[in-house]
This record gives C-alpha cells, sequence and structure tokens, in this order.
C-alpha cells in the first residue's frame, strides 16, 4: 500500500558556518492494507523523521514514496492531499491534536466539516458513532479537554483521526504517556478497530516487549539505518544492536551501549564503535542479508560467528 524507497534526510542548521545532519540514509521501508509494523531504536535514530517523510509530512532530500502504485514525491498539492488525508497521526500527546477551547465533539468533526463532503445533518450522526467506536458516549461531545482524563483523550483523537477513514494510522509513541493499565487498554482498541476496519498502524515506540507482541515486522533502526528487520526479532536477535537494545532496555549488565556514546562512523558497520565483536571486516561496506527469514545489517550475526 505505502513504500519509501531509498528515503534519505539531511537537516542543516546554522547561517554562516553550515552543519549538515544525516538524520535518515537511504531507507527502503512498505507497509501492506492491515499490516502493523513498529519502528525501534534509540532517541535520534531518525525515527520520526522517516515515518514523516514517508507519510509526506517532510519532503526527503532524496529518494521516493510509492501509494498503491502512484508516486507521491514530486505530485501536485492538490492530487497530493487526497492520499495524505488518508494517513493520520495518533501523536504521543493527544492535548497535541485538541484545541483546548473546543467541546470534544468539535474536535472529532472538525476534518468532516473541512473535507466539505458530509451535511451538517450527517456530521451529528457521525460524531457519536465515532465516539462509540473508541468506547465514549455522546456525554462527551459536550465536554472540554481539560474534562477528561489522558486516556479519554487519547480516545477522542483516535476518533477524530477514524473520521476520514483512514488507511494508516501512525501512532508516535502514542501511549507513552499515559498510566501502564491505560495504555494495553488503548493499544487493544487500536488494534480492535484495525481488524475491524483493515487498517495499517505504524508504530514507533520505545517499548520493545510491546513492539514484538503487536508488530507482523519489527524493523531496528540505529544511526539513520534499518540494522534488522523481521518478526520477533528481540526473541533472538541477530544484530549486537538488537541485543544491545533489548539489554539496556531491561536494565542487564552489558559491554555495549554505554552511555557515553561515540560518534558514528560514516563508512562501514555504523555500529562499529560500540560493538564487542568489531573486527576489520566491519569496517566495509554493510549491507542488509538475508538470515533465517530476517534482515540483518551485520558480517558477525549473533549465533552465526
Ligand atoms: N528539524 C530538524 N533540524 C535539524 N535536525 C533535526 C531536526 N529534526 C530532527 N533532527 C535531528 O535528526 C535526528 C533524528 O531525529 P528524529 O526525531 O527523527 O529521531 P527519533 O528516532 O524519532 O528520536 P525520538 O525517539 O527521540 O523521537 C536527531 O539527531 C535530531 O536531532
Amino acid at each position: 500500500m505505502l513504500r519509501g524507497e531509498e528515503l534519505r534526510k539531511v537537516y542543516t542548521s546554522g547561517m554562516i558556518s553550515v552543519t549538515k545532519k544525516v538524520a535518515v540514509d537511504r531507507v527502503s521501508i512498505s507497509i501492506g492494507k492491515g499490516e502493523t509494523i513498529a519502528i525501534v531504536g534509540e532517541s535520534g535514530c531518525g525515527k520520526s523523521t522517516l515515518v514523516k517523510m514517508l507519510t509526506m509530512q517532510l519532503p526527503a532530500t532524496e529518494g521516493e514514496v510509492y501509494c498503491s502504485g502512484e508516486k507521491l514525491t514530486g505530485m501536485k498539492w492538490k492530487e497530493l492531499r487526497q492520499h495524505i488525508v488518508k494517513f493520520q497521526m495518533i501523536p504521543q500527546n493527544p492535548d497535541d491534536a485538541v484545541d483546548p477551547r473546543w467541546e470534544l465533539g468539535r474536535s472529532v468533526a472538525e476534518p468532516l466539516v473541512l473535507s466539505g463532503k458530509y451535511s451538517r445533518g450527517e456530521i451529528a450522526k457521525m460524531v457519536p458513532e465515532l465516539l462509540a467506536e473508541v468506547g465514549l458516549g455522546p456525554e462527551f461531545i459536550t465536554r472540554f479537554p481539560h474534562q477528561v482524563s489522558g486516556g479519554e483523550l487519547q480516545r477522542v483523537v483516535i476518533a477524530r483521526a477514524l473520521a476520514l477513514k483512514p488507511d494508516l494510522l501512525i501512532c508516535d509513541e502514542a501511549t507513552s504517556m499515559l498510566d501502564v493499565s491505560v495504555q494495553s487498554y488503548i493499544m487493544s482498541l487500536l488494534k480492535d478497530i484495525q481488524k475491524k476496519r483493515n487498517i495499517a498502524l505504524i508504530i514507533i515506540t520505545h517499548d520493545l516487549v510491546f513492539a514484538n507482541v503487536v508488530a507482523d515486522l519489527t524493523y531496528v533502526m540505529f544511526g539513520g539505518k534499518f540494522v534488522e528487520i523481521g518478526e520477533d526479532v528481540f526473541t533472538h536477535p541477530l544484530h549486537p544492536y538488537t541485543q544491545a537494545l533489548w539489554d539496556a532496555a531491561h536494565y542487564r549488565e552489558m559491554a555495549v551501549l554505554p552511555s557515553e556514546k561515540p560518534p558514528i562512523p560514516e563508512e562501514g558497520c555504523r555500529y562499529f564503535d560500540r560493538c564487542a565483536f568489531r573486527d576489520d571486516l566491519c569496517k566495509e561496506m554493510q549491507v542488509l542479508r538475508n538470515i533465517d527469514g530476517r534482515k540483518v545489517r551485520c558480517v558477525h550475526p549473533l549465533g552465526y560467528t
């Protein structure tokens, strides 16, 4: 359904001495209808930048995006907006998605109004239906954001995102600001909605257990590139970084992933300076190799050396 090919993003900053930051470096990614993928990796590795390029919220420095066979990169805005309205974001902080001065019903109705496709009567019928789909009653229509809990507000944001029948929902740390019991409720709600509506889900998360459980495929990112892609990657990690990420998340003693992070080398394996298994072979260009149904960017995959 949606595919990004060789996406690259270089951020430039500064007026006199211009600095360049390669946030994402020639990454390809695709997601099919009804599929769930998770993108994991430490802060700053390029997850959000990649997804923003894939969903056309941010122009790519290089690379192309295709949706159901049509090329979105280079498309005129009028035509492009018909596509991107089908990609809806559930943000980390639900407060960012609603106007604090508006009743919640108005926030849910807004995309329907802006689309110009529905009459007032139709919208008045659709808003309570959308709220019901996320388990909220019609009494929420006249409440304000400060009159509901964080979990309820996130459900309103989901209802609003569903209004224009999206093909893809992007959850960028969508539950990380909620307490643990509400987190699991919201995620199972999203999975139920996904099943019912056959929506694709992209989940950006620091919760590796959750990624392992919900995603059909997990993409592990390091230094602007994928280092491992597969199902259930944390059960038997093949890339040393995947293992280190898992260990770090579980506070275990380990030899890699130090708090002092060395700079990422531009040539060869990006994980070189942090890796306990490095040798001269790792200084050469690394490609994603197929191993046991996974894709791994490593010449010394764990368990194979
Ligand atoms: N607008 C920008 N201008 C300059 N650099 C940026 C900009 N946005 C992001 N970056 C840099 O690009 C890199 C990737 O950022 P990005 O937000 O994609 O990472 P991330 O993996 O999503 O991080 P997090 O998990 O903390 O959200 C970071 O080093 C970040 O500082």
